[in-house]
């Protein structure tokens, strides 16, 4: 693919870095540059922090051709900054690691990443500002709306929808059509067998609302 534009990564923490690896994967841009305010004037991965995450002037370079990518792990801080991008009319992009898996007619929403060995199946849909962490997978049939976060090796079967700003903890299950509500976390290796319809923090095989 012609390589183009600048990404603009904000955040260099840890999900920063994961994000930034698979962007260099893609070969898709010129030049990244990080935001971040702890790092300014640091690199990381040998990537230029140029400013801080709030600066998102035109003095940034490239300011109107480039493209601007999310990478906080917090869905609630990360939903924030999606938003003043939006704002300002910057182009928002999606970030795809080659090694994902992705069914012809899956649709992914813009500030979303997708990294190493994900797996998404037929018709399911992904919305804006997702994180599908290393090697989740995320069956057929499924509704992942904006701002969810599936962590490393999360398990999703046919059919299951997630609602805005859903956290899914690290290796737990979710089987086939359990609905889960806004802003919810299930804990790591945990197993989800019903509907969770109330917003909370659910743990546990199967699952208990602890919060
Ligand atoms: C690339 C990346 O790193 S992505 C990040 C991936 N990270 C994860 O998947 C972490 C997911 N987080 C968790 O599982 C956390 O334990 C949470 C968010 C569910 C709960 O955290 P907290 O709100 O701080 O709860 P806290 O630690 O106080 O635990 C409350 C109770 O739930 C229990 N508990 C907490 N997590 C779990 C769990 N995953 N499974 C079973 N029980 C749990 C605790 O033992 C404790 O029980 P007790 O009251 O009997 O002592």
């Amino acid at each position: 693919m012609e390589q183009q534009r600048t990404l603009y990564i904000l955040g260099a923490g840890g999900h920063g870095k994961v994000v930034a690896d698979a962007a260099k994967r893609m070969q898709r841009w010129q030049a990244i540059y990080f935001l971040d305010d702890k790092l300014i004037n640091q690199t990381v991965l040998g990537i230029p922090v140029i400013a801080g995450i709030h600066d998102l002037s035109l003095s940034l370079p490239d300011h109107q051709q480039a493209e601007f990518i999310v990478a906080i792990g917090d869905n609630a801080s990360r939903c924030h900054h999606l938003t003043r991008l939006k704002q300002q009319n910057l182009t928002i992009a999606t970030i795809i690691h080659p090694t994902a898996t992705i069914a012809a007619d899956v649709t992914v929403g813009v500030g979303t990443v997708i990294f190493a060995q994900v797996v998404i199946n037929a018709s399911t849909k992904i919305g804006n500002g997702c994180i599908l962490n290393t090697a989740c997978s995320v069956d057929h049939d499924c509704t992942i709306e904006d701002g969810t976060h599936l962590s490393p090796g999360a398990r999703l079967a046919g059919g299951v929808h997630l609602h805005p700003q859903t956290w899914i903890g690290t290796n737990s299950t979710l089987i086939n059509n359990v609905e889960v509500a806004a802003h919810s976390i299930i804990g790591a290796h945990s197993l989800v067998l019903d509907d969770l319809k109330t917003s909370g923090t659910y743990v546990g095989n199967p699952v208990r609302k602890i919060k």
